[in-house]
């Protein structure tokens, strides 16, 4: 049920089209995948998908699916990093930030990650993404998610926008904030979502959208992009958040933002001002697009005398004598692959980006690729290890193909019959590494992690 302040609210905004957006909010909820660019090529991916391909017009990789028909959370590509289940609406914003290999982004509100796994596609290993989550529990999943995806290039940290801007002062060429909202957006996927709304909750979240506008303002550097989206209709948290800002920094430029398969435009009338430019931003509305609901804004900061801001590297804090083991671990299993930068966490192992800024003092949670743990004596690799790999990168992989159910084994967390060689093995489905195993006297013992395994 919508709550009925709402929907008065929504009639009165909308006029002639609230009927038809109402009816809307009544269907049914639409789903999307968005395949990922650092595993599967599109080509490939028609080859082998699993599921219908019905195009997303206005995401890159991204498809339409069946919730009804299909679960693609519980095909084996899922847990290989293949694709990320994201709500078509969802995958614009980070099309509108059109990321660049090199660029220096970061994503500031990011759990659960849809738009950082999407940004990390089109930087393609290339430059520096910062994913920040405020919630500590909620960067936990993040973290999973930018995991699963084999991304080496993020640093996923839990910190205020507040603490961000004093660390890194002009420092992003890209800034995405895809701000906690009223969620309006979600009524149709998620019911459970109209329990918390309130013309007070709106007004409350509209005052938090502006402050983390704030500070990600701080951050951009001159000649910068700053993409501001929500999910959710009401023009306090969308036009009257932008119009303020605007007000308040005149060095930021509203860019039009290119709207086709139905995107519309945003509504002036519905600021405080009117101010006409406003329309440059987009709308995405569930009775004429098929999603679920999406506001975005685009703005660059004028450019001024200043280029980008001067700024300390992390090095590699890692002396050679100390990763004795770790190169063991790789003469032995790896091929190809070379790492460098590394970084000791507590006794956890990391490949930093290149150009990583220094870390200290911030709360990460995952620093490029975390290669493995230093045990006593030993080296054990990291399932990020195994998802950042490719199958010719290792010496060897056990592979089961996605059409026979033998790979269920492996995700449920049992144990497989060895291939008569002790010692670190990639277990691969139709040759996409899923995880560790490690070999002795003809089993595998099984290493994908406890708290991903499937239960069923
Ligand atoms: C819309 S969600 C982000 C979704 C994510 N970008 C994605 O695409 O998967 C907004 C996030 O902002 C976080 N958040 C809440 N209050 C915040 C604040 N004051 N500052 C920064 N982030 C906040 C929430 O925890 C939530 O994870």
């Amino acid at each position: 049920m919508l709550p009925e302040e709402f929907v008065e609210k929504m009639r009165a905004l909308l006029k002639e089209e609230a009927e038809p957006f109402l009816e809307s909010l009544a269907g049914e909820k639409t789903a999307g995948l968005r395949i990922n660019p650092l595993k599967v090529d599109e080509e490939t991916w028609k080859a082998i998908s699993p599921f219908p391909l019905e195009k997303i017009p206005f995401v890159s990789g991204g498809y339409y699916f069946s919730p009804r028909n299909d679960r693609p959370g519980k095909h084996p590509y899922h847990a290989a990093g293949l694709y990320y289940v994201q709500e078509p609406s969802a995958g614009f914003p980070a099309e509108v930030l059109d990321a660049k290999p090199g660029d220096r982004v970061l994503d500031l509100c990011a759990s659960p990650g849809g738009k950082s796994t999407q940004i990390a596609g089109h930087l393609q290993g290339k430059g520096i993404l910062i994913a920040n989550e405020i919630s500590g529990k909620r960067a936990k999943v993040l973290s999973e998610n930018v995991e699963r995806m084999g991304i080496k290039n993020c640093i996923v940290t839990s910190e205020t926008p507040e603490k961000l801007a004093k660390r890194f002062p002009e420092y992003f060429d890209k800034i995405l904030v895809d701000a906690p909202c009223s969620g309006e957006g979600m009524f149709r996927k998620d019911p459970e979502t109209t329990i918390y709304w309130s013309p007070r909750f709106v007004k409350k979240l509209a005052e938090t959208q502006y402050r983390i506008l704030e500070k990600a303002f701080v951050m951009l550097r001159e000649g910068g992009t700053l993409v501001y989206s929500t999910c959710t209709f009401s023009p306090e948290e969308n036009e009257q958040v932008i119009e303020r800002f605007l007000h308040q920094h005149p060095e930021m430029e509203l860019v039009e933002i290119e709207k086709n398969s139905g995107i519309a435009d945003g509504r002036p009338e519905w600021s405080k001002h009117g101010s006409p430019e406003l329309a440059k931003c987009a709308r995405i509305w569930p009775h004429l697009v098929r999603g679920e609901g999406h506001f975005v804004a685009k703005m660059v900061k004028k450019e001024g005398e200043g280029s980008r801001f001067p700024f300390r590297e992390m090095k590699g804090t890692v002396s050679g004598g100390k990763l004795k083991d770790f190169y063991e671990f790789q003469d032995r299993y790896l091929t190809d692959v070379d790492f460098s930068r590394f970084f000791l966490l507590g006794h956890r192992l990391y490949a930093l980006p290149e150009g990583c800024p220094d870390l200290k003092d911030l709360r990460i949670l995952r620093a490029g690729i975390h290669l493995g743990d230093m045990k006593k004596n030993r080296f054990e690799p990291n399932h990020a290890l195994a998802l950042a790999l490719k199958r010719e990168n290792v010496k060897r992989s056990l592979n089961f193909s996605s059409e026979e159910k033998d790979w269920e084994k492996f995700l449920k967390g049992e144990t497989l019959k060895g291939i008569g060689q002790d010692g670190w093995i990639l277990i691969t489905v139709d040759g996409f590494p899923l995880g560790w195993g490690k070999e002795v006297q003809g089993t595998i013992k099984n290493y994908y992690p406890k708290g991903l395994r499937i239960i069923y």
